[in-house]
């Protein structure tokens, strides 16, 4: 059962006293065979704090996540973390998160790529609705669906949307993806789509490059490399829900698959991350 190896896996977190000791590189070439990754889902933006669904509208992080991108940042610094460079999406509220732990970390000066691949999925026409609010019409299946389902796309974004013009025109996304190709929804899997390539192609070949890197995304860009690492089901990833702020390490064989005990293992105590994720999770509940 996905819960239990998640429970169990941040259960058995290892103890970060000893993460402490690690010389610096350790950090992220464990043995010369295993290679390290570091994500995190971006602090609370102002639409989270709403609760409204959100996607590729460009809201800003609220105070509490830029005080969960400290946290971050410091959680990362007590643990050694070294990072040679750092990709994003274009997005603020991921940018914004970046730039509060790399502050923490004195660590401003590294390279950071910045891309439409690892944006959150676009949520369509639920995009600037309230998640109870929309409960509260279509009913908490649905919206689990809408949210959570592999391939169950939201309903399209219509210009009819207050916020179509807003994100079709939005300076973030003249670098791509092209006007005939820009989303007007997508599920998980059309978001795991766009974002492997990016994994795969860029990703990769600097971790096997042997280079500590730090990723700033979001809850379904990030559900989606997760899903690919750990091979999750589409059933099973359906309940994993990130919370945010939080940043996770994934250890990876020369295969990239995660090593026994490797997968997503969060820099923070166990009872907070179950209560962030559960926070996460209700989001989609009746008020
Ligand atoms: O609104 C959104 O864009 C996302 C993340 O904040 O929400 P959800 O957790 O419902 O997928």
């Amino acid at each position: 059962m996905l819960w239990r190896k998640l429970t169990v896996q941040l259960l058995n977190s290892p103890d970060l006293a000893s993460k402490m000791a690690c010389p610096v590189r350790e950090k992220c070439i464990s043995d010369g065979k295993n290679f390290k990754i570091v994500m995190v889902r971006h602090g609370e933006s102002e639409w989270n704090k709403l609760n409204l669904f959100c996607g590729w509208y460009n809201a800003e992080l609220s105070d509490r996540g830029r005080e969960e991108a400290i946290k971050a940042g410091k959680a990362l610094k007590d643990a050694n973390y070294k990072f040679d460079l750092a990709y994003t999406s274009v997005l603020k509220r991921a940018n914004d998160t970046l730039s509060g732990i790399l502050k923490q970390l004195g660590q401003e000066g590294i390279p950071i790529t910045k891309t439409w691949r690892l944006n959150e999925r676009h949520y369509g026409g639920l995009t600037g609705l309230n998640k109870a609010d929309t409960v509260a019409k279509y009913g908490e299946e649905q919206v689990q669906i809408w949210r959570r389902s592999f391939d169950v796309p939201p309903p399209a974004i219509t210009p009819e949307n207050q916020y179509y013009e807003t994100i079709l025109n939005d300076p973030i996304y003249n670098e791509g993806p092209p006007k005939d190709q820009f989303p007007m929804f997508e599920s998980l899997k059309l978001t795991i789509e766009r974002t492997l390539p990016f994994w795969n192609e860029t990703v990769v070949p600097q971790l096997k490059a042997g280079k500590c890197i730090l990723i700033a995304a979001h809850g379904n860009s990030l559900r989606g490399i997760v899903k690919h690492l750990d091979q999750m089901s589409n059933e099973e990833i359906m309940k994993l829900n990130l919370p945010t702020g939080i940043p996770f390490v994934y250890t990876l064989d020369a295969n990239m698959k995660p090593v026994p005990n490797g997968s997503m293992q969060f820099l923070g105590d166990p009872e907070t991350v179950r209560k962030a994720m559960e926070e996460v999770a209700n989001q989609g509940k009746k008020k």
